[in-house]
């Protein structure tokens, strides 16, 4: 199954909000981090077909979404999205049935999911956070999908119950997309990483390089946010606040680094093994 995004721009209303954007889902994983209001949950929509690009195409076995046969699509590619989208009203049987219309199965997908089915009669408010998110996982799993995209699977958990929905998502067969702020959550489960910044992909690369040695800058101030156990506060670095610059590079007006080049858009280009649209990516794997 191959899922692709092919010099996608989408918006809302006439207003573009994601630019040109050309990803693969490949295998391992892919995750799209991003800081709230990158675009990371536009272009999970455009990915489960419910959103037109307003230019370029998606294609899904090579046909453009727009044409291919979406019946087989919606199976092929399933949301995993937050529990609260469950509906109240409904059992658990019945939700996790519910795309597949298949009854049946419910038990065996309970048990899949590490959920007992005893549990099978209960409504959403008589589960704990984790179980719910079960729930929601088993729902996606029901139709035996390719591809789960993932929204924030586990934001709404502790840390505990964070860590076992993570092993049963690590365990399954289908691919991944992720999408999240949580960098721990996509080292974990994705092979390959892209990072948004104002709705454009600012750095893409092996996850664990990429996080371990940023090549732009706002990846490496997404990291140096991530407060460390025992470590010392993270180092503000640029002004976090600043709002994206219309022109040249988006993130200029946020960077420690920017030079009067940065007021023209940098183009991707490969670096160190990554893709990374950014002037001073050089000094950045330098620092
Ligand atoms: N239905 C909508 N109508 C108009 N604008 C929207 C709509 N949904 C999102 N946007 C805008 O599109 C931009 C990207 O939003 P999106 O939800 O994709 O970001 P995100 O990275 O997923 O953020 P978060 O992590 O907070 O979910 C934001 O500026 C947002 O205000």
């Amino acid at each position: 199954m191959i899922l692709r995004a092919d010099g996608v721009t989408l918006g809302y209303g006439g207003r573009p909000v994601v630019h040109d954007v050309t990803l693969d889902i490949t295998e391992g994983g892919v995750g799209l981090i991003g800081e709230s209001g990158s675009g990371k949950t536009t272009l999970a929509r455009a990915f489960l077909g419910l959103l037109r690009p307003m230019s370029g195409t998606i294609t899904f076995n090579g046909k453009d979404l727009r044409t291919a046969g979406m019946k087989a699509f919606r199976k092929a590619v399933q949301p995993v999205f937050q529990a609260e989208s469950l509906d109240p009203r409904m059992s658990v049987a019945r939700s996790i049935a519910e795309g597949s219309r298949d009854r049946a199965a419910v038990p065996a997908l309970m048990e899949q999911v590490g959920l007992d089915p005893a549990l099978a009669a209960r409504r959403p408010h008589q589960l704990s956070g984790g179980q719910r998110q079960r729930v929601v996982i088993a729902r996606a799993l029901a139709v035996r999908p390719e591809l789960l995209i993932l929204d924030e699977p586990t934001s709404a958990l502790d840390v505990t119950v964070q860590a076992r929905i993570l092993e049963l998502l690590e365990g399954l067969d289908a691919e991944r997309l992720l999408i999240t702020h949580n960098l721990a959550v996509v080292e974990r489960l994705c092979r390959t990483s892209h990072v948004l910044f104002a709705g454009r992909v600012v750095e893409s690369g092996p996850t664990g390089e990429l996080l371990r040695r940023p090549a732009h800058p706002y990846t490496l101030a997404l990291r140096d946010a991530v407060p460390r156990l025992g470590g010392q506060p993270p180092v503000a670095r640029g002004r976090t606040e600043a709002a994206p610059a219309s022109e040249g590079c988006p993130f200029r007006l946020r960077c420690p680094l920017a030079v009067p080049e940065c007021e023209s858009a940098p183009e991707p280009r490969e670096v160190a093994g990554r893709k990374v649209a950014c002037h001073r990516a050089e000094l950045v794997l330098s620092a």
